[in-house]
């Protein structure tokens, strides 16, 4: 069965000499269970996607449904809600809070989850995914001053702490060494049960390779 099902999206920029078409039709089912790879050159519309998928904007034309129900609208409760409880998101700039620690940064989602959870129980589920990501030893540390690698890995478990249906994730290993990149996939990996999906857009062959399928975005269709 499809997890997520989209039917001919199309998505416009406004340019300075008019409409630029960057989404000219996309159409996808990602079947529960497993982790896809979008690939495509830079520039061809890879982000724009994923941001329709988390619910972040909306398409000119075209729908988008995961587990059977339609998106709701971007900024409204339910778009919140389907972005806390369904969908978790790993943009390219991680959007983390600086001065917060590892911990609260990747506790954070766990805050408006309902029924509610402790203090304690918050920061000892970030801690396992944190240490499980290979940084048992920041999970004090303000993410302001850890690198790129950790702060990337610091959004993967902000992103994954609620277990989300659908995990959405724009170049989830882009900074990360061979080592960090599979212990990130193993993850993923650990994740793809039925009723999930997870989908990540790579530049990275070897991380193409190593998910159940993968489409490339050309021309603004999906092949
Ligand atoms: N908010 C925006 N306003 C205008 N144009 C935009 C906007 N966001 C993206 N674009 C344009 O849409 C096109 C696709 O951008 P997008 O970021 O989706 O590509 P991408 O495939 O993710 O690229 P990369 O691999 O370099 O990250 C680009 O030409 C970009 O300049």
């Amino acid at each position: 069965m499809s997890l997520l099902t989209v039917h001919d999206v199309h998505r416009s920029y406004r340019g300075p000499a008019g409409d630029v078409p960057v989404l000219r039709g996309v159409s996808l089912q990602v079947p529960e269970g497993g982790v896809h790879a979008i690939m495509g050159p830079s520039g061809s519309g890879k982000s724009t996607l994923l941001r329709l998928l988390a619910c972040l904007d909306t398409p000119d034309a075209g729908s988008i449904r995961v587990a059977g129900r339609s998106l709701p609208a971007p900024w409204s409760s339910d778009g919140d809600a389907y972005r806390n409880r369904t969908c978790g998101i790993v943009l390219q700039d991680h959007l983390l809070i600086d001065r917060a620690t590892a911990v609260d940064n990747a506790a954070l989602p766990l805050l408006y989850a309902r029924p509610r959870t402790s203090k304690r129980e918050r920061r000892d589920m970030a801690a396992e995914l944190l240490t499980r990501l290979g940084l048992g030893d920041r999970l004090r540390h303000p993410v302001g001053r850890l690198s790129g690698g950790e702060r990337q890995r610091v959004a993967i478990a902000r992103a994954v702490i609620m277990g989300p249906s659908l995990l959405l994730a724009d170049e989830p290993t882009g900074a990360l060494d061979e080592e960090r990149t599979d212990e990130v996939m193993g993850l993923f990996r650990s994740m793809s049960q039925p009723g999930r999906a997870i989908v990540i857009v790579t530049h990275d062959p070897a991380v193409a390779a190593r998910c159940d399928h993968t489409w490339r975005l050309r021309a603004g269709r999906l092949e």
